[in-house]
């Protein structure tokens, strides 16, 4: 997918049917990365990280990197409904009656994502949150590409606080003379970043460590998504 092709689809739903079962689906073939860079209004944005920065049950997991027990880089927190296993942790949802008034401010942003992308209410049913501090804290390459989310999921993430790079890369083999597809994207506060279709088994994304004195401000991350089968908690 050409840079050009990702310019020239406004909204993620252009891609988005329903299918013979009335249910929504998308083409085989088709991934699509959507910016919207000033989805929340300044205000809306700001209220949004003061409700949310301490409110949420932050938490710094270990992971195994190298087989060796580490911190992940960056705090974590998780919304909703559904059991998820998300890079080694499988954790127990704060659910919407919980961490009050963080989770219900969350829950109306996924119904106004829903909305924008012309999604059935409550179509999200998970929410994976990072906190990360300043530049050194960061997420490394990966795609969100669980079983559980199905073959063609729609990851729709809100940026707040400190702008950072946002990048994308395609997987595979690389000709030589060839150079691996990348896409950049600085997130800025109240922007919406959507990724749908094949995007989570055609490329790979990651949020770069940058040094401290260019970041020293935080920054919150909020990843709607939808399980569709709490069984399967592989990787795709
Ligand atoms: O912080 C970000 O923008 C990236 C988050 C992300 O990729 C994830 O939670 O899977
Ligand atoms: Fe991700």
């Amino acid at each position: 997918m050409g840079r050009r092709q990702v310019a020239k689809r406004k909204r993620a739903t252009d891609l988005i049917r329903p299918g013979p079962d009335g249910k929504l689906c998308l083409p085989e073939s088709a991934g699509s990365v959507t910016y919207v860079p000033s989805f929340l209004s300044q205000a809306d944005a700001n209220l949004l990280l003061e409700e949310t920065k301490d409110a949420c049950s932050w938490e710094r997991t270990p992971i195994t990197f190298f087989g060796k027990s580490v911190l992940q880089p960056r705090d974590t927190a998780f919304f909703g409904t559904k059991l998820y296993s998300y890079s080694d942790e499988r954790r127990m949802p704060t659910g919407w009656e919980e961490d009050l008034p963080a989770s219900a401010a969350l829950k109306r942003l996924g119904n106004q994502i829903e909305d924008h992308l012309q999604l059935p209410k409550d179509w999200f049913n998970v929410i994976l949150a990072n906190r990360y501090w300043h530049g050194q804290d960061f997420m490394g390459w990966h795609s969100d590409n669980e079983k559980s989310l199905g073959d063609h999921p729609i990851i729709a993430s809100i940026s707040l606080g400190a702008e950072r790079r946002f990048l994308l890369r395609k997987k595979g083999v690389v000709q030589e003379g060839e150079q691996r597809e990348k896409l950049e994207y600085v997130l800025k506060h109240g922007s919406l970043l959507v990724m749908t279709g094949t995007m989570q088994k055609t490329y790979q994304h990651s949020l770069p460590k940058v040094a401290l004195s260019k970041c020293d401000q935080l920054r919150l991350n909020f990843t709607f998504r939808r399980v569709v089968d709490e069984s399967d908690q592989s990787k795709g």
